[in-house]
């Protein structure tokens, strides 16, 4: 499904000449700087277009690839997709080995976009759960582009925020006990002093490479978080769309930011008030 014939296509023609004057009139807004995405709906495009589920995976990798195009363009620095949550190891195995090798050819052709384009891709979860191969290609990816800070790519894989914060209060647990600090906070007169603090928990995260994003995006018309950064969510403006993943597009993208701009004061606000 991969063709590199795909990144000539999108970078060409009038398309490219109208999305760059689009983008051009939205960057007198405010521009996110950070978008995620639970890219719902893969099966039930399957489902309308009378194909197999899997070639509905597929496009829906297609269309996370040309999110990440249409963000670099518009100048938005970070995106991070749901594209696999620990939750998903009970579907069917069929599914999860075909979620699993598309990964494996994601990783691929990230090492090739990432060099054209310098972009840091960084895996997020808990990368355990991935069979060592995958394990593998992930790790040489996120280190071989780890210097690069022009556009910077997350996908959660083998992912909760539940996890998230287990793993990030045992680091946290770890590195004060190791210090000799201890972890259990202390009494004092009137006030609780907290040894293990919230700066620590998010040193730890998964997510740390990120800042808290502006835009959650969910697609397939589904109102819920999923268990995906709940705990970075808390001033994000939610944007929840009716049409399936595959069919997510530039003027569904468009359409969000703007939204996102006409509450951008209230976000901002919120924002300065934690
Ligand atoms: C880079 C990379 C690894 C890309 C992954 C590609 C991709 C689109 C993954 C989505 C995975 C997933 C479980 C989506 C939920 O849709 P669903 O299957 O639950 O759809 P439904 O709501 O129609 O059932």
């Amino acid at each position: 499904m991969f063709r590199e014939d795909f990144i000539i296509h999108i970078f060409s023609g009038w398309r490219s000449f109208l999305r760059k004057c689009l983008f051009r009139v939205l960057r007198v807004g405010p521009i996110p700087s950070h978008i995620a995405v639970i890219m719902d709906g893969n099966r039930r495009y399957a489902k309308k277009k009378k194909i197999d589920d899997m070639t509905g995976y597929d496009a829906g990798a297609l269309a996370l690839l040309h999110l990440i195009i249409y963000c670099m363009e518009l100048g938005v620095k970070y995106v991070t997709a749901y594209a696999f949550s620990i939750d998903n190891f009970r579907r069917h195995p069929e599914e999860v080995q075909k979620i699993m090798d598309l990964t494996m050819e994601s990783v691929m052709l990230l090492t090739w976009i990432s060099k054209l384009r310098t972009v840091r891709v960084h895996f997020a979860g808990n990368l355990q759960l991935l069979s060592a191969d995958i394990q593998v290609a992930a790790k040489r990816l996120m280190e071989s582009t780890a210097g690069y800070n022009n556009f910077v790519l997350t996908i959660c894989i083998c992912y909760t925020c539940s996890e998230e914060i287990l793993h990030a209060v045992e680091e946290s647990c770890k590195e004060k006990w190791d210090d000799g600090i201890g972890i259990i906070g202390y009494d004092r007169g009137n006030d609780y002093e907290r040894l293990i603090k919230v700066v620590d928990i998010e040193k730890h995260m998964y997510m740390a490479i990120a800042p808290e994003p502006d835009i959650l995006i969910r697609t397939g018309g589904e109102y819920r978080l999923s268990n995906f950064l709940v705990w970075q969510s808390s001033c994000c403006h939610l944007s929840s769309l009716g049409t399936v993943w595959p069919e997510f597009g530039v003027f569904h993208l468009v359409w969000v930011v703007l939204d996102f701009q006409q509450n951008y004061h209230y976000f901002a606000k919120k924002k300065m008030q934690l």
